[in-house]
C-alpha cells in the first residue's frame, strides 16, 4: 500500500495518485481508519486502490516504452536525486552527469517496443488479497524480458538507492494493489516500506507534496521553466489531458492554459518528460561510436551482435562513456555563440556517412545512415535520404540562388528591386508535413517573399556564412517578410542555435501530421526514387516478432516531435512557434492560413477565395482571386498514392507514437487530435 506523507498541511493524502484522485479520495486516512474498523467493505477499499493502480500503469508502461529501464541503483532517477537543482542554471551538471549515467546504465534510449505484449504484466497484477490476507510480496512490473523485475519508470521510482528518502513510496502501489489487511490488524505493508514520503511521484501532485522525498523531480521542473509540459501518462487518455496537464490556452482548445489545473501537475509532467526527452536525445546523439542505438540493426535470425541494452525490459550496461564525451554535451548551449564560431561545427564537418551494416545491405544503409555527432536527425542526411527532388533543393539551384547575379533566390515572384535580407520567419518542419503547400499559399501574400528552393542553410550549408544565406534571399522591400523553409531543420539538433544566433526574434512555422501518415508519405517518396528497397514493414521494425519499432529509421524518428520541439524550446519560447496542422491545411487551408497571417503579423489577404479543392488532384489548390488563370495544385510529388500498410504495423506505429503525440500535445497546448483520427478508422 503506497504511504501517505505524514506532515505537511495536506500530508494526509496518498502522494503518488493523480489529482482528481486525490481529491476523490480525499477521505482515504479516514477510509483507513474505517477499514481498520470494519466500517467500510473491503470491496470499496480494494477498488479504490486498483483505480489508482490502473492509473499509473499507464506511466509505467509508457517509460518502458522509451527504454528507462536502467540499471543499478536508483537508476537515472536516483541519479536525479543527487544532482538536484534548484536552478535552470545547475540542470546542465544534473542532466550531463544523470545522462552519463542513464548511458552506462545501458539503456538503449529508442529501442521502443510496442508488442501488445509487452509490458502488460503489471496490467495484469490484479489484486487477489481478500480478507484475512496481510500481506503480499510486491508484483514485478512489465512483462516480456522485463519481466519478474521492477522496471523503474518516471514517477515509480523503484531503484531508488538505499537510504532515499524516496524509498518504499511506491511499495508495490504501482504494481499491485493492497492486499486486504485482516480487520483490525494495521495496514497492509511491503517488507522494507516504511511510513513516509511515498516513492512514486506521478503526474498531478502538487508542489508540496512533491518537495518532499521529491526532489529527483525538481531539477526538471526548474529546467522547463514553467512552459514545458510533461504527460504523466504518455499513454493517458484524451480526457485526461486537458485537466491533469494545462496546456496553454488555445482557443477552443480544451484544458488549455486557461483551464484549472494545479501547477504541480505541471512540474511533475515537465520532469517527466525533461528526463525521457533528454534521456532520448542522449541516446540519439551518443552513438557515433559502437554505442547500443547506433549498432547495427539486426534481423531476426542474423547472427550480427546486438546490444542487449536494445531489447525491451533489459537493462544490460552499455559500454560506459562520459558525459562529456557524448556529442552535444560538451558544447555550451549559449545562444551567443555566432555562426562559424568554434564552438559551432560546421555541418559540412560532419563525416561522411557510411552504411553502418544494417539488414538490407545497401538499402539498409541508406536507411541508417549513423548521424553525425551533434546531430539528432537530419532528415536528409544520408546520402540516398539527400534526395534533391520536390522538397530539396540541388546544390545547383542554391549555387544559382546564392550567386550576386542571382534574381530573387529562387522565387520567380521576386521584384528585382529592394534588397535581399535574412529571412524573419522561417518553415522549419516537418519533413512531408505539408510544408510546400503552405510556403505556396503564404507566397500569395503581397507582404511575403520567400525562397523557393529549400536553402538548408541551419543544416547542411552553414559554413558558407549568413552573406551566402542572405544572397540566397528574395528581394525585399520595408515592410516585407523573407521566409524560407527547409523541412529539416526541425530535426536538425544545431538549427535551433544557430537561428537563435542569427535572430533570436525568428518566427518559426512547424507544419506537423500524424507521425504515421507522415512516416508512410515519408517512405512513399523514398520509394519513388528508390524501388528497390524494402517494405515498409520491413523497415518499420527492429524485431517484428517481438514489436520492436526502429527509431532509428528517419522516418519513424522524425514523427517523435516532442523530442525535437524539446531542442527548439531551449532556444524559443513557445510563443514565437506556430503549429500549423498538416491535416486541416488540407480540410482548411484557409482557416490554417488566417493562422498564420496573425502569427506573422500579417493583414489577413489570404483568404478561402485563393483556393479551390481540385478533384482530381484531392488537394485544395491555389488560385488568385482577382484574375481567372488556373489554379495551381502543386507538383505530383505532392499527394502520392501511399502503398497499402499492414493494418497491423499501422496499430503499432500508433501505439508506439502515442505517448509522443499526448507529450507533444502538451507542449505545444494544442490538441492535434491524431489518436482521435485513428479511433474512428
Ligand atoms: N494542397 C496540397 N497539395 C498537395 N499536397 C498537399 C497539399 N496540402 C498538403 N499536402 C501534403 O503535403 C505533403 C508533402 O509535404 P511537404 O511539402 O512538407 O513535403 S516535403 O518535405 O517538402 O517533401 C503531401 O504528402 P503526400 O500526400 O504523402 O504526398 C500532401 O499530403
Amino acid at each position: 500500500m503506497p504511504r501517505h506523507k505524514k506532515s505537511g498541511k495536506e500530508g494526509k493524502s496518498l502522494a503518488w495518485l493523480r489529482w482528481d484522485l486525490l481529491v476523490k479520495l480525499k477521505g482515504r486516512k479516514e477510509m483507513d481508519r474505517q477499514w481498520r474498523q470494519r466500517q467500510v467493505s473491503w470491496e470499496k477499499y480494494r477498488d479504490t486502490i486498483r483505480l489508482c493502480r490502473d492509473r499509473v500503469l499507464t506511466r509505467v508502461d509508457a517509460a518502458r516504452r522509451v527504454g528507462l529501464g536502467a540499471d543499478g541503483a536508483g537508476g537515472v532517477w536516483g541519479c536525479w536525486r543527487l544532482f538536484p537543482a534548484k536552478r535552470v542554471g545547475q540542470r546542465d551538471r544534473g542532466s550531463a552527469a544523470c545522462l552519463g549515467w542513464g548511458l552506462r546504465a545501458g539503456g538503449s534510449g529508442l529501442e521502443a517496443r510496442s508488442s501488445p505484449a509487452a509490458g502488460r504484466g503489471a496490467d495484469r497484477a490484479l489484486p487477489r488479497a481478500g480478507p484475512g490476507r496481510a500481506r503480499r510480496a510486491p508484483r514485478a512490473l512489465g512483462g516480456g524480458a522485463g519481466a519478474g523485475r521492477a522496471l523503474p519508470a518516471p514517477g515509480t521510482r523503484s531503484r531508488l538507492p538505499p537510504g532515499s528518502k524516496f524509498r518504499g513510496r511506491n511499495s508495490g502501489g504501482n504494481s499491485a494493489e493492497p492486499a486486504a489487511p485482516e480487520r483490525g490488524s494495521a495496514e497492509p505493508r511491503r517488507p522494507g516500506a516504511r511510513r513516509g514520503p511515498a516513492a512514486t511521484v506521478p503526474c498531478g501532485l502538487p508542489p508540496h507534496r512533491r518537495r518532499r522525498g521529491g526532489r529527483a523531480a525538481a531539477p526538471h521542473a526548474a529546467g522547463a521553466a514553467g512552459r514545458r509540459l510533461t504527460p504523466c501518462a504518455p499513454g493517458a487518455r484524451g480526457e485526461e489531458r486537458g485537466a491533469a496537464m494545462s496546456p496553454p490556452a488555445q482557443p477552443g482548445v480544451p484544458g488549455g492554459r486557461g483551464s484549472k489545473g494545479p501547477p504541480a501537475r505541471k512540474l511533475l509532467c515537465m520532469c517527466s518528460l525533461s528526463l525521457c526527452l533528454t534521456y532520448l536525445c542522449y541516446s540519439l546523439m551518443g552513438g557515433t561510436g559502437p554505442a547500443a542505438l547506433r549498432s547495427p540493426a539486426v534481423l531476426p535470425g542474423t547472427a550480427a551482435p546486438r546490444s542487449p541494452a536494445a531489447l525491451p525490459g533489459t537493462a544490460a550496461p552499455g559500454a560506459p562513456r562520459s558525459p562529456a564525451a557524448l556529442p552535444g554535451t560538451a558544447a555550451p548551449r549559449s545562444p551567443a555563440n555566432p555562426p562559424g564560431s568554434p564552438g559551432d561545427p560546421a555541418p559540412s564537418a560532419a563525416p561522411p556517412r557510411a552504411s553502418n551494416g544494417s539488414r538490407e545491405g545497401a538499402a539498409g544503409a541508406w536507411l541508417r545512415t549513423p548521424l553525425a555527432p551533434g546531430e539528432v536527425i537530419t532528415a536528409q542526411s544520408g546520402a540516398f535520404e539527400r534526395d534533391p527532388q520536390e522538397s530539396s533543393t540541388t546544390d545547383e539551384e542554391l549555387s544559382r540562388a546564392g550567386s550576386p547575379s542571382s534574381r530573387g533566390g529562387g522565387s520567380s515572384t521576386t521584384p528585382d528591386y529592394g534588397e535581399k535580407r535574412l529571412p524573419q520567419a522561417l518553415i522549419i518542419g516537418v519533413k512531408k508535413g505539408g510544408t510546400r503547400a503552405l510556403l505556396e499559399a503564404i507566397r500569395a501574400h503581397p507582404d511575403v517573399r520567400a525562397v523557393g528552393t529549400e536553402p538548408h542553410f541551419f543544416d547542411r550549408n552553414y559554413e558558407k556564412g549568413l552573406e551566402w544565406y542572405r544572397n540566397v534571399m528574395p528581394k525585399t522591400l520595408d515592410g516585407q517578410i523573407t521566409m524560407e523553409k527547409t523541412p529539416s531543420y526541425f530535426v536538425t539538433n544545431e538549427a535551433p542555435r544557430r537561428i537563435h544566433s542569427m535572430a533570436k526574434d525568428t518566427k518559426l512555422i512547424v507544419v506537423v501530421r500524424n507521425p504515421v501518415t507522415r512516416a508512410i508519405s515519408d517512405y512513399t517518396q523514398t520509394l519513388s526514387k528508390k524501388p528497390e528497397i524494402p517494405t515498409f514493414e520491413v523497415l518499420a521494425f527492429k524485431n517484428r516478432t517481438l514489436g520492436l519499432i526502429d527509431a532509428s529509421w528517419s522516418a519513424i524518428r522524425i514523427g517523435i516531435y516532442a523530442l525535437h520541439l524539446e531542442n527548439w524550446l531551449q532556444y524559443f519560447p513557445l510563443s514565437q512557434i506556430l503549429f500549423v496542422s498538416g491535416e486541416r491545411l488540407i480540410t482548411d487551408p484557409a482557416g490554417e492560413m488566417a493562422k498564420v497571417q496573425d502569427f506573422l503579423g500579417l493583414k489577413r489577404i489570404v483568404t478561402e477565395k485563393h483556393f479551390y479543392f481540385n478533384k482530381t488532384k484531392g488537394f485544395p489548390c491555389l488560385k488568385k482571386p482577382e484574375d481567372s488563370s488556373a489554379p495551381r495544385c502543386l507538383g505530383k510529388s505532392k499527394g502520392r498514392t501511399h502503398p497499402k500498410i499492414d493494418p497491423d504495423v499501422i496499430h503499432r506505429l500508433r501505439k508506439f507514437y502515442k505517448p509522443f503525440n499526448v507529450m507533444f500535445y502538451q507542449m505545444t497546448g494544442q490538441d492535434f487530435q491524431w489518436e482521435q483520427e485513428e479511433s474512428d478508422k
